[in-house]
């Protein structure tokens, strides 16, 4: 399988650009320098793809380059279908899973879990303890509105203050209405290694900008100084 390197201190950021959803976004990203590119099936979202899509997309991914696959409360007969159709590199659970229910899911697919978890409180902070000893890595992302569509992508941020010189069990990337403008502040704020982006390299809802993927990465992978 192919091993996910998680950034030392001092190299490059680590970038994954989320939701996807065709070649020539795939190819900005992996050209741009993205560690990891991410596929959305959550069928509300407008960044949604279904397995033969994904595999038609993931097969020319560079290798070395994660292939992840963003599930929302998905059951074993969904992941089972999509593990079969799609080369995935991880599984990255952004719905209400339990801790157990990560855990089983790592056992059955063989493959890393990136647990996510909604912050926008010091209180959301235990959830990140939680998950970090049964997950292979935590996305940090801002807690959706109770009244919103989807569970992620919505272009907000949290306070960054609130994670900021923490340290957790696993590695961790940080998500939430990150832009190419915001990123840089956003790593020298928090310390984060690896960060993700869905709607902030976009020009409407689901259409990336291959422009706007190409400033996110260069904004990540400059050098950053963390206070
Ligand atoms: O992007 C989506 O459509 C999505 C749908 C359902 C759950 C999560 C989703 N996206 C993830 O959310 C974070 C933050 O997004 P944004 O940058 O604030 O738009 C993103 O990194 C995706 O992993």
């Amino acid at each position: 399988m192919f091993r996910i390197h998680t950034p030392d201190q001092s190299g490059p950021v680590r970038v994954k650009i989320c939701g996807l959803q065709t070649p020539e976004s795939v190819a900005a990203a992996a050209d741009a320098g993205a560690g990891y590119v991410g596929f959305v099936f959550f069928g509300k979202s407008p960044r949604n793809v279904n397995a033969e899509l994904a595999r038609d997309l993931a097969v020319d991914v560079p290798l070395g380059v994660a292939k992840v696959a963003l599930t929302v409360n998905a059951d074993d007969a969904f992941l089972d279908q999509l593990c079969e159709t799609v080369p995935l590199d991880m599984l990255q659970l952004h719905g209400g899973e339990s801790p157990k229910r990560v855990a089983e899911v790592r056992a059955r697919y063989g493959l890393p879990v990136m647990k996510a978890v909604g912050v926008a409180t010091e209180a959301d902070l235990a959830d990140i303890e939680r998950y970090s000893t049964v997950a292979d890595q935590i996305l940090i992302d801002a807690k959706p509105n109770p009244n919103a569509d989807l569970p992620g992508g919505n272009g907000i941020a949290f306070d960054w203050q609130l994670i900021a010189n923490r340290r957790w069990a696993c590695p961790w990337m940080l998500a939430g209405g990150l832009t190419p403008e915001n990123v840089g502040r956003a790593i020298e704020l928090t310390g984060a290694r690896q960060v993700d982006v869905s709607s902030g390299v976009e020009s409407a809802p689901g259409i990336k900008d291959e422009s706007m993927i190409q400033d996110f990465i260069n904004a990540a992978r400059k050098e950053h100084s963390h206070e």
